[in-house]
């Protein structure tokens, strides 16, 4: 509020550049002028460096794989042999988990024989955190010595084709919130993570997703493994139909709120990807008035919970292919 008996505003002092209109400009009021902090300086690259070392050293484990799970999809971590589990509170410098189904802890240990670390429980734009701490940890995990990136997320099906329960392995992106101006990678380069105009093309790594592939026919579940495009969107609200319309003109199969910044983020710093979509709901792009369109995450989290141990199953049969060719 403006403290000034000369002003009617009663609204909150906005910290503009032209700062508050109503009040004569000092040489102080310049100097509490608030400039928002680009998201590239958020975590500098020595603290980034010493959340790693706080890894590396509490665990005793230098991981080659990094698993983010999605909701619902948390048991990827619970595969993991001889865990070491760090609450993300107890991390330094960490955020916190505040989305059902994100439990909050990272767990380092081994999975077929290769080095893990995995995030039970990522960050999303829609808790108010920036993309650059929302992805802060996929540079943690590059500093810790991952070379490979496994992002899994539940995501609506827009495709016609898929179905609930199905899992589509991403070959490509449409990042709305880019599209918008929002990226992690926003302000200063720190040329030590990577470049300043980091290429996007084959962000997913082929091989991986032909692995994949194979795995699948392996566990006799190829006619429910799909490759398609994924789009982030801001959240917290499910999408109207309109909204779904277009995303599907734009050739989308499956929507979500994750996932690409952390992309992004490791391909920025030379990470191989390998990312899936748990399709948990399918998503409506005709008007009705069936409840049964509307999206929940009751539901997501219950078939994130349904087929969880066929997840489980692809990626450790990934990770195995991984340290076979090591
Ligand atoms: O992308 P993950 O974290 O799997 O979660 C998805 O599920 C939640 C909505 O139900 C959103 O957070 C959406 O992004
Ligand atoms: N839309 C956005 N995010 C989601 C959905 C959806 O339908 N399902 C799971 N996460």
């Amino acid at each position: 509020m403006c403290s000034r008996d000369c002003c009617n505003n009663k609204g909150p002092v906005s910290r503009t550049k032209e700062g508050n209109p109503c009040e004569k400009k000092t040489q102080k009021q310049e100097s509490e002028i608030i400039v928002p902090t680009p998201q590239s300086l958020l975590y500098p690259y020595e603290v980034i460096q010493e959340i790693a070392d706080f890894i590396v050293k509490g665990s005793g484990i230098r991981p080659k794989i990094g698993i983010i799970c999605g909701s619902g999809l948390g048991s990827l971590a619970d595969i993991i042999q001889n865990p070491k589990v760090f609450d993300y509170e107890k991390i330094p410098n960490f955020p916190v988990s505040t989305v059902e189904g994100h439990a909050g802890r990272l767990v380092v240990g081994t999975l077929e024989g290769a080095n893990v670390m995995a995030m039970q429980g990522r960050f999303h734009f829609y808790e108010g955190y920036p993309l650059a701490k929302c992805s802060m940890p996929v540079r943690v995990m590059k500093l810790c010595g991952v070379e490979y990136l496994f992002a899994t997320n539940a995501a609506g099906g827009i495709n016609p084709k898929y179905a609930v329960g199905d899992i589509m392995l991403m070959h490509d992106h449409v990042n709305m919130l880019g599209f918008a101006g929002n990226s992690p990678l926003q302000g200063p380069n720190d040329p030590r993570f990577g470049p300043r105009f980091p290429a996007l093309v084959n962000s997913y790594n082929k091989d991986l997703i032909n692995k994949a592939i194979e795995i699948s026919k392996t566990m006799g579940i190829e006619s429910s493994v799909h490759v398609g495009v994924y789009s982030c969107l801001g959240g917290p609200t499910y999408e109207t139909i309109a909204e779904l319309k277009a995303l599907r003109m734009m050739g989308v199969d499956a929507v979500g709120m994750s996932t690409v910044h952390e992309v992004i983020t490791a391909r920025h710093c030379d990470m191989k990807v390998f990312a899936f979509s748990l399709i948990t709901n399918k998503c409506a792009t005709e008007y009705s008035d069936k409840k049964d369109d509307e999206a929940s995450h009751d539901e997501v989290m219950a078939v994130a919970k349904n087929r969880q141990k066929t997840c489980c199953e692809l990626v450790s049969r990934l990770v195995a292919e991984i340290q076979k060719t090591a």
